[in-house]
């Protein structure tokens, strides 16, 4: 069945299919159509152009879209969404005083989250999952990586990625594993963190990867949680199976974990709130994507990742929510749209891009979503009535979008 989309306001974000990636300068240009019609057919963008060429075909379905922008939905790259019960009472905790390190060191943080994944059962787990899967899609995203690390144990890691592989079988949207046992360290090993990474290495990762339960590696490589040395060593562990990196460095120290990443050809290295010039010089001429989570620097009041630093050097980056309970309890991209505009002073092109393409870069996923190309899914977002895609930035905390298309399909 073919649906056509007319008198579309502007359609946002036209590439051809070479285009993977944008990049430093190239991300101020964000082309589109004014005036326009989209057809769809099944789950596919099939072809588009300006409502004064509009083939004279008569189309059984067709949505008036007058005043409407239409845009490919957001590609988040980087979420916890899987994950039991929640932190309200650290988020209480920090207002009265005390610090994430402060908590963490306590026994709270990504531990407290561990006892709680290790406490519930699977089903359940996957019912809280679930929802906020469900959650974040009628907000717009329509591609999503998601990872483990709240497990922390064999058993718990392995029944976290169980539940993303459920996730991905019952919904429509690409989905994308990482395995993070390396998140943080169990108290019973902090004496001895080789141990811990022995059992990651050795244990639980060859049977991630034999049940064929994660694409990518993951480590938070940062003072108190992963040393660069141990970041190399389950790189180099990760890849005998095939699996590309996307890590967690410079949240809060830089310590060399960018050019450990893209020493392995990372896809993605995120968080990157601290930058020195050698992390910028690293990624230089490399094919790894700088992912930035500013929904986490407004959650933990943090540094905002320093895009214009980043885009200068001629860098791409995409922009992700980190959806967790403990920094980012948050899936919402249009806050992280919004968030890159005015904290990070990227404009609503740059930071569009960010969300679309390069997110979908992010996962590998640029040949599916991402942007308006014929042969991609029909995965849009279709605006209110707004004056312009400006609009969708700068009306921070509103709700602009009208419908969600996954596949071609509108979602309730
Ligand atoms: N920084 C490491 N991990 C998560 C937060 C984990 C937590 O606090 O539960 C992040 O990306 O922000
Ligand atoms: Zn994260």
């Amino acid at each position: 069945m073919k649906t056509l989309f007319k008198n579309i306001k502007e359609l946002l974000q036209i590439r051809d299919p070479e285009v993977k990636k944008v990049a430093g300068r190239q991300m101020k240009e964000l082309p589109a159509i004014k005036n326009a019609w989209l057809l769809i057919e099944e789950d596919k963008i099939i072809d588009f152009g300006k409502m004064e060429n509009l083939p004279e075909i008569d189309f059984k379905n067709s949505i008036d879209a007058s005043g409407k922008i239409i845009l490919p939905t957001w590609c988040d790259s980087h979420t916890h969404i899987v994950y039991a019960g929640n932190r309200e009472q650290e988020f209480a905790d920090r207002i009265n005083g005390l610090s994430y390190e402060e908590i963490a060191n306590r026994g709270g943080g990504i531990l407290n989250s561990a006892k709680t994944l290790q406490e519930t059962p699977e089903d359940e787990v996957y019912q809280q999952s679930a929802a906020r899967l469900e959650e974040v899609m009628k907000l717009g995203t329509g591609a999503v990586e998601i990872k483990s690390g709240y497990g922390l144990t064999e058993e718990g890691e392995l029944k976290m990625l169980r539940v993303i592989k459920k996730l991905q079988q019952d919904y429509d949207i690409p989905i994308k594993a990482t395995f993070l046992g390396a998140h943080a360290i169990p108290k019973e090993y902090k004496s001895d963190p080789q141990k811990y990474m022995d059992l990651v290495i050795n244990e639980i990762l060859p049977k991630v990867a034999n049940q064929n339960l994660a694409e990518y590696i993951d480590i938070f490589c940062e003072k108190g949680y992963f040393s660069v040395d141990d970041t190399h060593q389950l790189l180099s562990a990760a890849k005998k199976y095939g699996m590309k990196p996307k890590i967690h460095v410079n949240q809060f120290n830089a310590i060399g974990g960018i050019k450990a990443g893209v020493a392995h050809e990372a896809l993605s290295v995120d968080h990157l709130e601290v930058m020195t010039s050698e992390d910028i010089e690293a990624l230089k001429n490399t094919a790894t994507m700088p992912v930035a989570l500013p929904s986490c620097s407004l959650f933990l009041s943090i540094p905002y990742t320093p895009a214009r630093k980043i885009l200068e050097a001629e860098l791409p980056i995409a922009l992700a929510t980190d959806f967790n309970p403990g920094s980012t309890p948050s899936g919402n991209m249009n806050l992280v749209l919004s968030l890159a505009c005015i904290k990070m002073k990227m404009t609503p092109e740059e930071a569009i891009n960010a969300v679309t393409i390069n997110g979908a870069y992010a996962m590998e996923l640029s040949d599916k979503v991402g942007s308006i190309t014929k042969g991609k899914k029909a995965n849009l977002i279709m605006t209110k009535e707004i004056p312009s895609y400006t609009f969708l930035p700068y009306a921070f905390g509103s709700n602009n979008i009208e419908t969600v298309f996954i596949n071609g399909k509108a979602i309730e």
